[in-house]
């Protein structure tokens, strides 16, 4: 069973500062070792207090590339597009922000082009940053029809374009994805969770393993490394 260690905060507010310390210590580090950074972060509400800490963060930025794990296929001036959140946020600071999506309306081509833009990018991701859902959902995996293609698609595949069944009430759109294979497979993936609902679907999915049903319980039992998993109620 994966070692996952849940580190557990009083409010956002504490977690976003713990989170964020973490994630400019593995930049700072990929960034002394290779000059470079290339990581994956989450898009939707968790994520924000810590995302705008980090941004504020002393650190070559320049020299760093930010994907989002998933977007939604919108616009990105849209407030669903993980790619413009990303971009308010980082471009600022002279980061190279690489949106998955670009006006497309299908999600197969949109997932394809996504697949070749970022074909040359020098992988793996230093840090793959996770978020999950409800549904047990993370990245943009969804239970459903495109579960298998984008949990343990095609090896080379690294984005895939998945149209969710039954579609998230919060964000009705179909998606372009960062494969289960290219988030397992970064230096390190970090997960972080709000809500106590969510902590459940996280510790039944944990529980679960391989036989797990929800894409969080599957990636996870794909992982050949320690998670730290960050909570607040
Ligand atoms: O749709 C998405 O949802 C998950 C979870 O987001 P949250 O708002 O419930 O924290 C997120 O990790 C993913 O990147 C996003 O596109």
């Amino acid at each position: 069973m994966i070692d996952a260690e849940w580190w557990e905060y009083d409010s956002a507010d504490e977690m976003a500062e713990a989170v964020a310390g973490d994630i400019a210590y593995i930049i700072g580090q990929a960034l002394e070792a290779r000059g470079r950074a290339l990581v994956a972060f989450p898009g939707g509400s968790t994520p924000l207090p810590a995302l705008k800490l980090l941004a504020e963060t002393k650190l070559e930025w320049a020299d760093v590339t930010i994907l989002p794990t998933d977007d939604r296929l919108v616009p990105v001036t849209d407030k669903l597009s993980n790619a413009g959140m990303l971009a308010r946020l980082f471009l600022p600071k002279k980061a190279r922000v690489l949106p998955l999506t670009a006006g497309e309306s299908d999600p197969v081509a949109a997932g394809r082009a996504a697949d070749e833009r970022i074909a040359d990018l020098d992988w793996p991701l230093d840090v793959a940053w996770l978020g999950v859902g409800e549904d047990g959902h993370t990245a943009s995996i969804f239970p459903g029809p495109d579960f298998e293609a984008a949990i343990a698609g095609p090896k080379a595949r690294r984005a895939i374009g998945v149209r969710p069944d039954p579609l998230p009430e919060n964000a009705p759109v179909p998606r372009v994805t960062l494969t289960g294979p290219t988030l397992i497979s970064a230096r390190t993936v970090t997960l972080t969770v709000s809500g106590k609902a969510k902590r459940k679907v996280v510790e039944q999915a944990l529980k679960q393993g391989s036989s797990s049903k929800l894409p969080i319980g599957r990636l996870l039992a794909e992982l050949d490394m320690d998670i730290d998993i960050h909570w607040h109620p």
